[in-house]
């Protein structure tokens, strides 16, 4: 089975405008298909308003049991039932699962080591068969960045990583292929110019770009789980503007295609 894990930027998410001309292309989008989403834009917005400052570390929120309480507000209730409605009204049949919902993602809190990022989940196991059930029951799930530890405990996963774990898992009986849409036109060699796209990225030049840090925040994660997911076994990984995410289904050249090494190439 050919299967599609789309996952969603928090910066388009928080434009309505953008994220209705998404929802669009989303229904277009042939085939078998997951939605993966975070809101991290608006879980900020959400906490500061209450007086919950937000703290990253490399693009990953640090979760007291506050923090944690909005983002599953905002994540598995506001963000992820407004898609599903806009979906139904563009007759995709999506349904919104956070991890816990039929035991789709558990994690375990991830350790105190020079940090403590609090209740953030490092992914263990995806509940695939699942997911093959939902697909033959004609239905796409859309899944938000809340998972489970199977003790009754919620834990805040960054979105990237599920869309990666979810990738990787369903890789191992289908073809999978992993789209990160977000608000810019791909990797960047300067964040401010939409023209300097990085056409091709091996884990070589990350590795450069990251020290002299033309790579930063939110793009360090997205490129771990983007490297994770082709290391095991998903097809084709992309990252790109997410109004060009049909560009990328046929394959034109739109974005930044993902690669393990330079030798990937011939
Ligand atoms: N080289 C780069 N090219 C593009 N974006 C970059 C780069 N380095 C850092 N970034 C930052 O990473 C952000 C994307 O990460 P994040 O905000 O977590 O994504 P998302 O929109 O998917 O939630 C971009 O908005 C940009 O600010
Ligand atoms: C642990 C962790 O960092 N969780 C993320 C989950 C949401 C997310 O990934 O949202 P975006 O895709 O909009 O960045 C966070 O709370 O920001």
């Amino acid at each position: 089975m050919k299967i599609s894990i789309i996952k969603i930027g928090g910066n388009v998410i928080d434009f309505p405008d953008k994220l209705e001309e998404f929802l669009a292309l989303f229904s277009k989008f042939p085939g078998h298909k997951i939605l993966v989403h975070g809101g991290g834009v608006l879980a900020s917005r959400f906490g500061e308003s209450l007086g919950v400052m937000p703290e990253m570390v490399d693009g990953r929120r640090i979760t007291d049991k506050d923090t944690l309480d909005i983002v599953t507000m905002v994540y598995a209730g506001l963000i992820n039932k407004n898609m599903v409605a806009k979906l139904q009204a563009l007759n995709v049949n999506a349904i919104g699962l956070t991890g816990a919902d039929g035991n789709l993602i558990q994690s375990v809190k991830r350790p105190v080591k020079n940090i403590d990022y609090g209740f953030v989940g490092d992914i263990e196991k995806v509940n695939t068969s699942f997911l093959n059930t939902l697909f033959e029951g004609g239905l796409h799930p859309v899944i938000c960045a809340i998972t489970h530890d199977k003790s009754g405990q919620l834990l805040n996963t960054n979105a990237d990583s599920i869309a990666s774990a979810l990738a990787t898992s369903l890789a191992k009986e289908h073809h999978v292929n992993l789209y990160f849409c977000f608000n810019k036109s791909g990797v960047l060699v300067d964040e401010k110019n939409e023209n300097s796209i990085i056409p091709l990225i091996n884990e070589e030049i990350y590795t450069e770009l990251r020290k002299e840090n033309v790579i930063h925040s939110g793009m360090i994660p997205k490129l771990d789980n983007a490297f994770e997911a082709l290391r095991k076994g998903v097809h084709h990984v992309w990252i790109g503007k997410a109004e060009n995410l049909l560009l990328a289904a046929k394959g034109k050249l739109s974005g930044t295609i993902i690669e393990r090494h330079r030798y990937d190439l011939y």
